[in-house]
């Protein structure tokens, strides 16, 4: 097929779809005006020949790629600071650039400066001072000092009360002495740590006057800001008093400790990560199922009825459900993450005036979000990848990376298991202020009117199914509260009751977390859809309602459990539930192409604009240098002697 010919299958899916694709691309975008931003955006550093792949980094050894990716890294933040001197650069942008999709397309082996833009620096904008900040905050934005984040050891991660490094503060020099003594207080896993920061935010049991004080963070200087050298020692090295970021705890000169109005304000830029994964693991998926959704209106494989040719994939019902929910999960995680970051923005700035009320409610929030979004995320890349067959498998369809890197969210920025019991440590609280006829925040409201009520009957609406994922939830959270409750007046302690019953305890926060997203969903549709084409109102409306049906029909046990459902209404769900995939198959590829990710950035034979799979794989295949001679020499050098000694 002649380059840039449009496969004619995909030509035949842009023909049906119902609404116009650059629509949806500017609603996401937020208007026009920054659609066409964002294009010049990533064409600016897309297009740059610096940057672009000449041969796939799959072929680089592990110091190459290293090396490779703090070439391009320091290319992109020369660019990024380009645009800053045309006034076009901000937060957001970096946020594109150096993180998110383009980010990962252009840094495909990683970002050696991730981590000084997506902690090192936020860190010392909330743990810092306003002198601090005007110390670090301009060097660390002009690349002056490179920093991470020091907090995880070899032998703690999640426990970070259980951290064993230690900063001592000694009045006569007014110095910290900071000390890792033990093998597994090594700080371990710090992105960067290794040869790319001098700098680091260390996240040190802090000592004075004999006194331990909990955690708090320390500027600590790595390496020699000319030399790269590592600084000396790393036992009992000594930094200035200023070194310790005092915005919240602090230590005068004279060793006395004067304490954090909250002590979980260390704990600030957790939450900040945990809401930035939510809208990541949620373009992460949608580039997942571009691919997955492109490919699958192009590979034909088999028969529905013996007489017609081999169809598109697509249209098996059974690859439908494998793939529109993921179109709707990713909506539904974009939506939530936008509320998410609202809300953190919020609380953030009531912090600021020592409002400290809303920090336990985001933190209860950003918990589950970043929980269930990553790991739904990377259960619907690894769907989409399978949904691909063989090819799905090969390096080169960008699948397995991506799923690679969501599946790292599961485990950073606090382990999903461990995060979904800080939820439910607040539901247990919320469940307890509720039977008690206390006040309950906004995001648990739904306890009191689920208590009062036994669930309407079935009628075919999203508002009914958000009814019943709150019932599902208060149910599973009444449960947990109550078991733990009836061991603890079985004479179990407090903290082994907690254990015990931490399996319904997990299950509660997840459902909580579920029935949050639906609501969100839906609310956020219901105000987009007066604003859009009747047409695309439709889809984006039909894509909510598969989202609550899919989410629902995958909690049939809890269902029946905990409301009046009856086995009519499970039948009417389900045929809801293909209703809507033959609503939405029509539009598929329009809703994959109203995301409008450059091809550039989707990087995969399956998953290009034009749809020619066969010859984009041959091509990415050709590329291989095992591929450059028809005979490699282990043939000469080992088989041949082995074939040889056979005769
Ligand atoms: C501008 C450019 C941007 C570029 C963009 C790029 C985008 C790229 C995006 C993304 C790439 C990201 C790449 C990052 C790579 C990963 C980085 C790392 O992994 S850094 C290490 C993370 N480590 C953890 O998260 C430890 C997890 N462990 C914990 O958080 C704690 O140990 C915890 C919470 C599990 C237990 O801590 P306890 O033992 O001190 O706390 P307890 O006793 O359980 O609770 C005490 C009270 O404190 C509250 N609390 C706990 N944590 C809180 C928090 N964070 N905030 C507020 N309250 C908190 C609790 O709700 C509880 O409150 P009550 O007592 O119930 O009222
Ligand atoms: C790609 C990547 C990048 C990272 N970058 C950084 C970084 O830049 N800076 C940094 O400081 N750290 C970083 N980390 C470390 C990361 O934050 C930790 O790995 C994470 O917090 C999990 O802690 P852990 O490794 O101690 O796991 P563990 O807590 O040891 O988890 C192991 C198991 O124990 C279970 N468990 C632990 N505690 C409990 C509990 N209370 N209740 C029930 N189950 C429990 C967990 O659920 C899990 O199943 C990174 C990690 C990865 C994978």
């Amino acid at each position: 097929m002649p380059a840039n010919t449009m496969n004619e299958d995909l030509k035949r899916e842009r023909q049906r779809c119902s609404f116009d694709p650059k629509e949806l691309t500017y609603l996401l975008d937020g208007g026009e005006e920054k659609t066409e931003e964002r294009r010049q955006r990533e064409k600016f550093f897309l297009d740059d020949p610096e940057l672009s792949e000449t041969a796939p980094s799959d072929y680089l050894s592990h110091k190459e790629k290293y090396e490779h990716a703090v070439k391009k890294a320091c290319i992109v933040f020369k660019k990024v600071q380009q645009l800053q001197a045309q006034g076009k650069a901000g937060m957001q942008n970096f946020r594109e650039v150096l993180g998110g999709q383009l980010g990962s397309a252009i840094l495909r082996d990683g970002n050696p400066l991730g981590l000084h833009y997506v902690m090192f620096i936020p860190t010392i904008m909330g743990q810092g001072t306003i002198e601090q900040q005007a110390e670090w905050i301009s060097k660390a934005w002009n690349l002056e000092i490179i920093g991470t984040y020091a907090q995880t050891e070899l032998g703690h991660g999640t426990f970070i009360r259980g951290l064993e490094t230690t900063a001592t503060y000694d009045p006569a020099t007014e110095e910290f002495v900071l000390n890792s003594p033990t093998l597994t207080s090594y700080k371990w896993w710090p992105g960067g740590l290794g040869h790319t920061a001098n700098y680091a935010v260390v996240v040190a049991q802090l000592y004075s006057q004999g006194i331990c004080h909990g955690i708090h963070p320390f500027i600590v200087q790595l390496r020699d800001e000319e030399t790269h050298l590592p600084m000396p020692g790393f036992e009992n090295v000594r930094i200035p008093w200023n070194y310790m970021l005092m915005k919240n705890g602090k230590v005068l000169k004279d060793g006395s400790y004067v304490k954090s109005p909250s002590s979980k304000l260390t704990y600030g830029t957790m939450i900040f990560v945990r809401v930035v994964i939510v809208q990541d693991a949620a373009n992460y998926l949608r580039k997942a199922v571009t691919i997955a959704t492109r490919y699958s209106a192009v590979r034909h494989q088999s028969h529905i009825k013996e007489s017609a040719p081999e169809p598109q994939i697509l249209d098996f019902v059974t690859q439908q459900h494998k793939l529109f929910p993921q179109l709707a999960t990713y909506f539904a995680l974009h939506y939530s993450g936008a509320w998410l970051w609202d809300m953190y923005n919020n609380v953030t700035s009531e912090l600021e005036s020592g409002e400290l009320d809303r920090l336990p409610e985001l933190h209860a929030l950003a918990c589950c979000l970043k929980a269930v979004s990553a790991a739904d995320a990377a259960q619907g890349i690894e769907t989409c990848r399978l949904a691909c067959g063989g090819h799905g498998y090969m390096s080169c369809s960008s699948l397995p990376i991506t799923y690679g890197l969501v599946t790292a969210m599961v485990t950073y920025e606090g382990e999903n298991t461990v995060l979904l019991l800080q939820t439910a440590r607040y539901l247990m609280k919320a469940w307890q202020n509720c039977l008690d006829g206390q006040p309950l925040t906004p995001s648990v409201q739904y306890l009191n009117s689920v208590r009062r009520s036994f669930g309407g009957v079935y009628h075919k609406s999203v508002p009914w199914i958000i009814a019943s994922m709150q019932r599902i939830a208060a149910g599973k959270i009444e449960t947990a509260h109550r078991h733990m409750n009836d061991k603890i007046k079985r004479g179990v302690n407090s903290e082994d009751a907690w254990n015990e019953t931490s399996i319904e305890l997990v299950a509660a926060s997840e459902a909580h977390c579920k029935a949050f997203i639906v609501e969100t969903y839906y609310n956020s549709v219901q105000q987009i859809v007066p604003s859009v084409s009747q047409q695309l109102g439709k889809a984006l409306t039909e894509l909510c309602e598969l989202y609550a049906v899919n989410t629902l029909l995958k909690n049939i046990g809890d269902l029946l459990r905990y409301s009046n459902v009856t086995t009519g209404d499970l039948e009417n769900l389900q045929r809801w539930l293909e209703e809507l995939l033959a609503a939405i198959r029509p539009n598929a590829v329009g809703i994959v192409d109203g995301f409008d990710i450059n091809d550039a950035i989707i990087a995969s034979p399956l998953g290009a604009y034009d749809g020619n799979v066969y010859e984009r794989l041959f091509a990415e295949v050709s590329k291989s240098p095992l591929n450059a001679k028809p005979v490699n020499e282990s043939f000469h050098k080992y088989l041949k002697p082995l074939l040889k000694s056979k005769m």
